[in-house]
């Protein structure tokens, strides 16, 4: 996997068919997505529960793009291991899911993927300051995390200070939550090159109707190209 700050649509499989997620994998990726966003919740560190490693592995067979895989967990170094054998390109830990955020992106990169770290609206860019060089994705949450289909909190300042601490750095920032048509200039213009999408890629859409998948996917892409 490497390193380009063009735009990539991340559709949330969060929003898909939970009995159906190989198809709907393949639906989306054949109807544009550039990667394929994976919400791993605990209903501990997030009110909600989704999926663990055994169903992420299970879907790596049918991800022929990026495996993005968001991990709302606490504690988190018990599974990466877990999750490197699943498959995951990239995986994200949370900087509020613990004391040890600098440790957890070294073992993430250690076990052969690229490290993501999250902030949840209510944590500064400045929580990040001095991890920039044992990252490779900063995902800016603009909802508080745990369910899809909520309203954007805006965080475009936080965006803004985010590209500046990252320099020349290929550091991706990824924005989570909320994302549509109407915020995706907005959040591309502050500096974001990864927009994950789950509600606003599968509304209206079906493995039966997969080109409303696509629809949606391009509707966001000619958005955030006006930023
Ligand atoms: O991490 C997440 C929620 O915690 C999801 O990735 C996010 O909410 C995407 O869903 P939507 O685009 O519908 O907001
Ligand atoms: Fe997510």
């Amino acid at each position: 996997m490497s390193f380009d700050r063009s735009i990539k649509i991340a559709p949330s499989i969060l929003s898909a068919d939970f009995a159906n997620f190989g198809q709907e994998i393949r639906a989306i990726e054949a109807e544009g997505a550039d990667w394929v966003h994976v919400d791993v919740m605990d209903g501990h560190f997030v009110p909600n529960l989704t999926f663990g490693p055994a169903a992420v592995k299970a879907f790596r067979p049918h991800v022929k793009t990026v495996m993005d895989v968001h991990l709302m967990i606490a504690p988190v170094d018990p599974y990466i291991d877990a999750y490197a054998d699943a498959g995951a390109d990239v995986l994200t830990a949370h900087v509020e899911a613990g004391p040890h955020i600098h440790r957890t992106l070294q073992a993430i990169r250690g076990a052969g993927m690229k490290a993501g770290v999250a902030l949840n609206p209510g944590t500064p860019a400045e929580a990040v300051a001095h991890l920039l060089d044992l990252t490779d994705l900063i995902c800016v949450m603009t909802v508080n995390p745990g369910f899809g289909g909520q309203k954007f909190i805006d965080m475009t300042a936080k965006i803004r200070s985010l590209r500046e601490m990252i320099g020349d750095r290929p550091v991706h920032i990824e924005i989570d939550g909320g994302v549509d048509p109407s915020t995706a200039p907005l959040v591309v213009e502050a500096g974001a090159d990864v927009l994950v999408a789950g509600s606003a890629v599968f509304r209206g859409g079906s493995v039966d109707a997969p080109q409303v998948y696509g629809e949606n996917i391009r509707k966001i892409r000619e958005a955030a190209s006006t930023a």
